[in-house]
């Protein structure tokens, strides 16, 4: 049965949130592949499962809704159409070649729903093909994969994210992340808890990633562009949510493309209705072009010149300032603390937020604040520099008032 969603901030209370437990695909890491494959170490697969659990319990102790995506992706599995384009976004991959495409295509046919689901996130490892001929296979290096796992899985924030009652299926920029959002769009598109969403993005659009949207505040979105997000994401973003009603303010916000911060909510999210806690190297550089309609028939933008984000942010939520949250105490703490996600915590409600409890300073710096710290840990999971805010897509989140 269609569910109603809707998420139109970062704060109200969490009703259900999408996540990925890690399986074989973080198995697949190795030193010789984990830079393309974006982590930054080689996580220690089993206890990067118990830090997931201990997050999944944490945020269903406070009563919410965890949707695990393997689930999802084995139900929309059982549904031949659904398996049909999963099948195919994987066998058209051209450097399999007709004969291997062929193996391949004959080796996922035997498989069952939960196999095959699981082939589609951990990939398919050289061995695992057992009857394997011709040029492609028989010159394909032992170490490389025929079908690519996908350990990014995990930040389910990235692939999906909704902005009122539709859902933004994202556009990837990394090629180590391109398909996973085969599997969101099957997903929103076929599993009966969703299908006949409203989809206000689709994969295969200028690049956009669920880490750059911070939905500020009803009809206020900050889209951050750098490294993932392009500055025509957040056009045909923008765009898109005026032509549907679903914002009237997009604060477009250019951040350094850098691996330390990827995406917007590696420096910034928010915890509180009308407060961030923020990285205060950037608190005071950080800029925002305002977008919002033209007068004409919705299709048309205006762009207003940069202001200081904080700035922008307090004036499209109509408030008198946004109160920032300093990541660390001093600027070493900061820098460290900012690389370990520190800034990158999971609004439960209103001053009830989820964090890593390694970045000590930044958890104090909020208690100081009034904001209570739920602290997991995440010495494994955050070797793919990600936190709580990125391990976790919001699917439903209560409306909050600013007055
Ligand atoms: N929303 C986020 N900050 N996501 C973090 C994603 C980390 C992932 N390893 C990547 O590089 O893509």
């Amino acid at each position: 049965m269609l569910v109603n969603h809707y998420v139109d901030n970062e704060v109200g209370r969490l009703g259900t949130v999408l996540l990925h437990r890690p399986g074989r695909e973080l198995a697949r890491l190795t030193p010789r592949n984990n830079d393309s494959l974006l982590f930054d170490g080689i996580p220690w697969v089993g206890r990067a499962q118990e830090e997931h659990d201990q997050f999944a319990a944490a945020l269903r102790g406070h009563g919410v809704e965890v949707l695990y995506l393997a689930d999802l992706v084995t139900e929309v599995l059982g549904m031949p159409a659904a398996r049909a384009e999963l099948t195919e976004a994987v066998l058209s991959d051209v450097r399999l070649g007709d004969t291997l495409r062929a193996e391949v295509a004959a080796h996922l046919d035997d498989l069952d729903a939960a196999s095959l689901a699981d082939v589609l996130m951990a990939g398919l490892a050289h061995e695992e093909l057992r009857t394997g001929s011709g040029i492609v296979y028989s010159l394909l290096d032992r170490h490389d994969f025929i079908i690519d796992p996908l350990p990014n899985l995990l930040f389910t924030r990235d692939s999906s994210v909704w902005v009122g009652g539709e859902a933004a299926v994202t556009s990837l920029a990394m090629p180590a992340r391109g398909r996973e959002t085969t599997l969101t769009h099957a997903i929103y598109r076929h599993h009966p808890r969703f299908a006949g969403t409203p989809l206000v993005y689709e994969p295969g659009l200028e690049h956009l990633e669920g880490g750059d949207v911070l939905l500020l505040g009803s009809g206020v979105i900050a889209v951050g562009v750098g490294e993932r997000t392009r500055p025509a994401g957040a056009e045909r973003l923008a765009r898109r949510c005026f032509a549907r009603g679903l914002a009237h303010t997009v604060l477009v916000v250019p951040i350094a493309q850098e691996r330390a911060t990827m995406h917007l909510d590696t420096v910034c999210t928010m915890v509180d209705v009308d407060a961030v806690v923020m990285y205060p190297n950037m608190a005071d550089t950080l800029e925002a072009w305002t977008v919002t309609p033209g007068d004409g028939d919705g299709e048309e933008l205006r762009l207003f010149p940069p202001e200081p984000f904080l700035t922008a942010a307090a004036k499209a939520l109509g408030i008198d300032t946004l109160r920032v949250i300093d990541t660390g105490l001093d600027p070493v703490t900061a820098e460290r603390e900012q690389w370990d996600d520190g800034n990158n915590t999971l609004a439960i409600a209103p001053r009830l937020c989820v964090a890593y409890e390694r970045n000590v300073e930044t958890n104090a710096q909020l208690e100081r604040a009034g904001i209570e710290v739920i602290r997991i840990s995440g010495s494994e999971l955050g070797s793919g520099r990600g936190g709580p805010r990125c391990m976790s897509a919001p699917v439903n989140r209560a409306p909050i008032s600013l007055s």
